[in-house]
């Protein structure tokens, strides 16, 4: 059994981290941590665990950590790169959920998370773990950066066509949507309901920390720096990413056996029929990513929809998918959910 411990137990990632690995055949859970909860039990906190779990959340400075195999940060970005080092010399590994080790341009990363880097030395050994693009690196990784919610549904949604290299590159277009759990369990104002509920709103247009992760990712696959326009919005559902996403065509191409072929053996891509529209809710708890390709009046601009759960394929389900791979388990393990519907 692998032994697993989390950090930050009590954020939304943390839980749908909880709710999947309390059903992992192959995980024991040996550490939850929280300052705010320390000395609770998680299923007093968390009812809907209630049968699944008998620990108590502890304080991640007191906490046994050693003893895990495996650390999954689920905490604020600029926690993970103060404790990496010293959990890796004692033989532990890691997969981050939070964007510390994302970025390999340590100055660029300063430059969009406005602190001070502490880990350089470890950026260049960790893993963006995307399965569909690094599953080999990831089997052999002992520090995962799981990549962010949009980062994902973007990346997924473009990589085919970026790889075939048959757009030009210089001006794609990410126009996203997200859920609210999408800014995590904490009081904010803009997450209130009387805020967020029976509204609707972009933010961060002028530049939002996700729009060098996914240049970053896509300018790999295409060998030459990628120019993108990133529009993040708030959307007054719990759960849910959809990004709609545009690229002009320079060649001919046939979009939808493209998607097909790129991911036939993906067990967590799911291309649609050809002018599908899918839904969130096709995916909401699932840790599957649902595209579909259009073309409109057959112009020159290929249409991508992208749907994902944030806190699933988006976090907490690609985290676990990771941790399958790390340890060479079939990588739907834990994580083949049905999706929720309604
Ligand atoms: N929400 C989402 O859809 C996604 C989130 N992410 C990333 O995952 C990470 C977690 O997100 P999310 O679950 O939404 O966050 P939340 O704000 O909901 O939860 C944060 C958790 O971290 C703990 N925590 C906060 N500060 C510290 C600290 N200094 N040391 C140790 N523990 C700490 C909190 O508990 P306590 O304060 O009690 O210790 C809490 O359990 C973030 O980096 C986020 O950007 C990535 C993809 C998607
Ligand atoms: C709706 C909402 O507020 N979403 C968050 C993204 C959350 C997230 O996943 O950020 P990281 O992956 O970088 O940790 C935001 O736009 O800041």
């Amino acid at each position: 059994m692998i032994k697993v411990g989390i950090i930050g137990g009590t954020g939304y990632t943390g839980v749908e981290l909880l709710r999947i690995l309390v059903r992992h055949p192959e995980v024991t859970l040996k550490v939850i941590t929280s300052r705010q909860e320390s000395g609770q039990g998680v299923d007093v906190l968390f009812p809907s665990l209630r049968g699944l779990i008998d620990l108590q959340f502890s304080d991640p400075a007191q906490a046994d950590l050693e003893q895990c195999d495996v650390v999954f940060f689920a905490t604020p970005n600029g926690v993970a790169m103060h404790q990496a080092a010293a959990l890796l010399a004692a033989n532990v590994r890691i997969i981050d959920l939070s964007a510390d080790f994302r970025i390999k341009d340590v100055a660029l990363w300063e430059e969009w998370y406005g602190m001070k880097h502490a880990a350089h030395e470890l950026v260049a050994e960790a893993v963006y773990g995307l399965p569909e693009v690094n599953r080999e690196k990831v089997r052999h990784a002992r520090l995962i950066a799981n990549p962010g919610c949009y980062p994902t549904a973007v990346q997924l949604g473009f990589l085919p066509l970026i790889e075939a290299g048959v757009v030009d590159t210089d001006y794609l277009i990410a126009d996203t949507k997200s859920g609210v759990s999408g800014a995590g369990r904490k009081a904010e104002v803009p997450i209130l309901f009387a805020e967020s509920a029976d509204n609707f709103k972009s933010y961060g247009v002028p530049g939002h920390r996700h729009l060098p992760e996914i240049r970053q990712g896509l300018s790999e696959r295409a060998s030459k720096a990628v120019r993108l326009t990133f529009v993040p919005h708030l959307t007054p559902m719990i759960r849910g990413i959809h990004a709609t996403l545009y690229a002009r065509l320079t060649k001919e191409i046939d979009l939808q056996a493209l998607y097909v072929d790129r991911y036939q053996d993906e067990p967590f891509v799911d291309v649609l029929p050809a002018g599908s529209h899918p839904e969130t809710r096709s995916v909401r708890g699932s840790n599957i990513c649902r595209l579909a390709v259009h073309r409109p009046q057959q112009g020159e601009m290929a249409v991508i929809l992208s749907v994902t759960d944030n806190l699933v394929k988006g976090a907490a389900g690609q985290a676990v998918q990771n941790m399958n791979i790390m340890y060479g388990l079939t990588e739907t393990t834990g994580i083949d959910f049905v999706p929720l519907l309604p």
